[in-house]
């Protein structure tokens, strides 16, 4: 199940606990049963130690009675407690999963991994803390306000007086808890500076041990996140603690002064008033430290809920049209054709980042038939893979068009559109469970064997036996969703670049013309010039502007566009490979 909920702390929580309130409703009450009860059997016990052996039977049996209705109360409403926090955790992290699964790309890309994977782990495991605390903080609470009502009962007087050390006490958590969340917050934050260094030293590990000057300034940039950390949370510790040591200072003091107060102000107060009154503050203790040592969770839970909160409102829009749910029928779009794919006038800007400028692609106009293969060139930051996205209508246009048989993608039709496409990034996330049927289909069996992996990995129950491969491997056996998938257009960005000149030209002369003969429309972003004459088409961009768009012949004529180097060695404008070998 998940939940539409508000985007504040207190709207999030409200929205996710809505659900269950009846079940809330009923925790409240036995929770409020076991704590009177053990106000009763508290009770109870004064009488007991001070009432006479005629009163033996009846109080043995009110003392079983009560017992047994602690045991029902606590049972009750911690295993409710327990119950409806693990559910609105799995909630919680359904709807945030949901969220960031429907989330436009561009926002996703904006709102970087190293920050979306701490809110999604620690944050949520620390609402789940709270989840687990919670059961605790109802059934001291309750006990506590039990206690309370015996303790007005018995002596409104010294109840006065409790209450106003009560007060004292609240004030100083109130103000704890406000200094200590400031601190959580500032340490919350520094938590994400924590993982973008984690991130610099395991995925740059082997950059950093080529560069010792980088590895000692990110050596100290992790220290001093860490001991960032480590000070703001012991600071906001401190306060917790110091307050919780205060509150338990002021139930002896209030003891002390009960004592005192009979003795000099209410010398005509009754040892059983009295003696019932130290009873109950004492045992009052345990449950208002438990309530006082949930604070500080409740304080890191705060400050982790702030963050979901802020995650999910970023995501709260999400692309219109997507297929909701598990995969339905008739979204696959293997086996469809199409007639041509197209952009009209189309334009997208990124936002400038801090200090620099802004990159804008387009208008463009670029039209691609069906079964034609368009190479995409030009260097490296104009604007190839966004004009790719584009096309892959994972970027929507911010003005202009997207065309498919001649009629305009929208939003409803995004979805279904996405489907006619393969593509393999240059980032490629290779999937271990396999696109399609699950079983190689006769065709990508021999690409296997002639792409060299078919030793390396096989295929059981629908999944890759192994990704321990290396990139140019992986790669390789990402083109094998190009056969599981039977779509119609066939996206490679920069697909050869991680391939040794071997590969790179059973891809050019070898596959691409294979699948042109199946039918496929392919687009491929290039930079090997050698093989451009495998091309239909190049279209070549510069920019952010389509600059050229013509036939590989006429292309190699234009003044600057990239030719074949002949020379070994010889300085090329993409850093094309030297002559290559082929394989027999
Ligand atoms: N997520 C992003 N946020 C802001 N700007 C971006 C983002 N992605 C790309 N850009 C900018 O858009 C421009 C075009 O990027 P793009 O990835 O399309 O270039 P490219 O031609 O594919 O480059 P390459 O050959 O290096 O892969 C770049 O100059 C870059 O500064």
């Amino acid at each position: 199940m998940t939940a539409s909920f508000s985007s504040r702390p207190a709207g999030l929580v409200l929205g996710l606990v809505r659900p269950y309130a009846g079940v809330i409703l009923a925790c409240a009450v036995l929770g409020a049963l076991g704590g009177l009860s053990v106000a009763g059997l508290l009770a109870l016990v004064n009488r007991g130690l001070h009432g006479t052996a005629a009163d033996g039977s009846g109080l043995l049996a009110a003392f079983v009675g009560l017992c047994l209705l602690t045991l029902v109360g606590s049972i009750g409403s911690d295993i409710g407690a327990n119950v409806v926090g693990q559910r609105v955790v799995a909630t919680l992290r359904k709807t945030l999963a949901d969220r960031i699964l429907a989330a436009p790309i561009d926002a996703l890309e904006r709102y970087r991994l190293h920050r979306l994977i701490p809110v999604l782990t620690r944050d949520v495991d620390t609402i789940s803390d709270v989840a687990f605390a919670l059961s605790t903080l109802a059934v001291a609470l309750t006990v506590t306000a039990g206690c309370l009502a015996y303790l007005a009962v018995l002596s409104p007087a010294l109840f006065g007086f409790v209450v106003l050390a009560v007060t004292l006490g609240v004030c100083a958590q109130t103000y704890a808890q406000m200094r200590g969340v400031a601190g959580f917050v500032a340490a919350r934050a520094g938590e994400d500076r924590l993982q973008a260094q984690y991130r610099a030293i395991t995925e740059g590990a082997k950059e950093l041990r080529l560069h010792r000057g980088r590895r000692h300034r990110h050596a100290a940039l992790l220290r001093d996140a860490i001991d960032d950390i480590r000070d703001r949370q012991i600071h906001a510790i401190v306060l917790f603690v110091t307050a919780r040591a205060f509150g338990t200072v002021l139930f002896f003091a209030v003891v002390g002064a009960t004592l005192a107060l009979r003795h000099f102000v209410w010398p005509e107060m009754d040892a059983a008033t009295v003696s019932g009154f130290v009873l109950v503050l004492l045992y009052m203790r345990g449950p208002v430290d438990q309530v006082i040592g949930t604070l500080p969770v409740m304080g890191r839970a705060l400050v982790a809920l702030r963050r979901v909160a802020d995650l999910s409102e970023r995501f709260a829009t999400p692309e219109p049209g997507l297929v909701p749910g598990p995969a339905v029928g008739g979204v696959d779009s293997g086996g469809r054709t199409i007639r041509s794919i197209a952009l009209r006038g189309a334009t997208y800007a990124f936002p400038a980042a801090e200090g620099g400028k802004g990159f804008v692609l387009g208008p463009v106009d670029l039209r691609v038939e069906a079964g034609e293969t368009v190479f995409v060139v030009g260097e490296n930051g104009s604007g190839k893979t966004t004009l790719i996205k584009l096309l892959l209508a994972l970027y929507v246009p911010d003005s202009g068009d997207l065309v498919l048989d001649g009629t305009a993608v929208t939003a409803a039709t995004r979805d279904e559109y996405r489907q006619l496409f393969t593509t393999i990034f240059s980032d490629y996330h290779l999937f271990e469970d396999l696109a399609g049927p699950g079983t190689l289909p006769e065709q990508a069996a021999r690409y296997l064997e002639r792409l060299e992996i078919a030793g390396k990995v096989g295929v059981r129950d629908g999944a890759l036996t192994t990704l321990d491969l290396s990139t140019g491997q992986r790669k390789r056996l990402a083109l094998l969703n190009a056969w599981l998938e039977g779509r119609p257009v066939l996206v490679f960005d920069e697909w050869a670049a991680d391939q040794d000149p071997a590969f790179r030209r059973i891809f050019y002369a070898e596959l691409l013309p294979d699948l042109k003969r199946l039918g496929k429309t392919i687009v491929v972003i290039s930079h090997d010039d050698r093989y451009f004459d495998a091309a239909d088409r190049i279209v070549r961009i510069e920019a952010g502007r389509i600059v050229a768009d013509e036939p590989p012949g006429q292309h190699a004529e234009r003044p600057g566009a990239d030719r074949p180097s002949t020379v070994p060695g010889s300085p090329r404008r993409h850093g094309a490979p030297s002559p290559e070998p082929t394989r027999p």
